[in-house]
């Protein structure tokens, strides 16, 4: 029998480097992992650059070169895809900008750029759209929380540029940076005015918001400022059926990948109590992907709790949330006709508390696969497996070959 469907599993920031707390191994060798170990035995193994050696993947072009879209061709900025998938639908003209709730102290500089990874930042955003006026501008704007501290924004105007810097100095201790145009468009100095502006009266806004102020009484950092980012236009993207003759859906709490999925013509299927965290709840993601592969040809998981305890520089919390996403996994060892692929997107290593180019582990399971000797999923083992180092774009063509959807290249 040959599988018929294929199930792609992003670990997200899984991998990452030899800790030192951890006796020198890296988050996911230290943690026990028995499923994904015994998924590695049944499978195929290797790894990956996302992108290509050498290149720090954004979770932007690591998930669109992993669906098989070069990112040179269809990467249009990370805004649109964490607009689209926070429920803001980028009409054309519209420019996206992927948020972040941050905190500032008296002196203007950052302290949090995360807001102590705040939840449910639902009541800040309706006072942000409810308070900003843009009209001096002739601009409107749509603002949408996402999950844990992300927000996601789109300006809509005539005459906007999307050519525009951030304020977001990416390190904490640092003051949020003036928004600059790109080069000398009058469309990019006025989205850069805007930005600036909505910044601006955002900050007055957030400054003395009743939740903040239950924040400071709480002794937790106040959600008083915005880090906008990413500034982008919406792309063209081939619809994924029409690329691949297969039907699919998305399961992710985090919005930018489920607006990926969104913008090739996936299916996002919400899923009740997932927060894209490490408190999120797996076993409901992981019913909900099964029911999804009883429906459609194709379903894009991303698991996302890992990646924020890298970035957090948490190695023994790493461990522990793969420990937690091994137990979920469970349920796939009974998949029979799907190809079941399990990846990084990019690694995230606690010392770097970002992304790196470090190549991210890769299994493919399933029937028809080659195995390989290689027993264990982790960065070291799969290193050694039949894969060996492939670039994201290559796993599309791969998969599709093995449920045999491949096209002959010659007569
Ligand atoms: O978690 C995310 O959304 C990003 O991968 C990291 O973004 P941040 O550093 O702004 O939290
Ligand atoms: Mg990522």
């Amino acid at each position: 029998m040959t599988a018929q469907k294929i199930l792609l599993l992003v670990l997200d920031g899984i991998s990452d480097r030899p800790c030192a707390s951890l006796g020198g191994l890296t988050p996911l060798q230290a943690a026990n992992t028995p499923n994904l170990d015994r998924f590695a035995t049944e499978g195929i193994t290797g790894i990956m650059d996302t992108i290509a050696p050498g290149i720090r993947p954004g979770s932007d072009t690591a998930h669109l070169s992993l669906l098989g879209y070069p990112p040179e061709r269809y990467y249009t900025g990370r805004g649109p895809l964490e607009a689209e998938g926070s429920g803001i639908h980028m009409e054309p003209g519209m420019i996206g900008f992927r948020c972040n709730f941050a905190t500032v102290d008296e002196n203007s500089l950052i302290t949090d750029r995360r807001a102590g990874r705040i939840h449910d930042t639902a009541a800040l955003s309706a006072a942000i759209r409810e308070g900003v006026d843009l009209s001096a501008y002739e601009v409107g704007f749509r603002f949408e929380s996402g999950a844990g501290h992300r927000a996601a924004l789109a300006f809509v105007g005539d005459l906007l540029g999307d050519r525009v810097t951030s304020n977001d100095p990416k390190k904490e201790g640092a003051e949020p940076l003036p928004v600059k145009p790109i080069g000398d468009a009058p469309a990019d100095e006025k989205t850069a005015a805007v930005c600036n502006e909505f910044i601006r009266q955002s900050r007055e806004i957030l400054f003395d918001h009743p939740l903040n102020i239950e924040r400071l009484e709480q002794g937790l950092p106040p959600a008083n400022l915005l880090l906008i980012r990413g500034a982008g236009r919406m792309g063209h993207f081939e619809p994924f059926e029409e690329r691949y003759d297969l039907s699919g859906s998305v399961i992710s709490a985090a919005t930018l990948i489920s607006g990926i999925g969104m913008v090739v013509g996936l299916e996002h299927i919400p899923v009740p109590g997932t927060t894209g965290s490490v408190d999120s709840d797996l076993p409901a993601k992981v019913a909900a992907t099964l029911r999804e592969l009883e429906r459609k040809d194709f379903v894009l998981l991303n698991i996302k709790g890992a990646d924020e305890a890298g970035h957090d520089g948490k190695p023994e919390q790493k461990r522990d949330f793969i420990e937690v996403i091994d137990a979920a996994l469970e349920p796939f060892a009974a998949l029979d006709d799907t190809i079941l692929v399990i990846c990084g997107d990019h690694s995230t290593p606690c010392s770097v508390k970002d992304h790196s180019a470090d190549p991210v582990p890769l299994v493919i399971r399933g029937e028809g696969v080659r195995t390989d000797r290689n027993w264990a999923f982790d960065e070291i083992s799969c290193a050694e497996g039949g894969i060996n180092r492939i670039r994201g774009l290559d796993l599309m063509p791969i998969v599709l070959d093995l449920i045999n959807k491949a096209h002959k290249y010659g007569a």
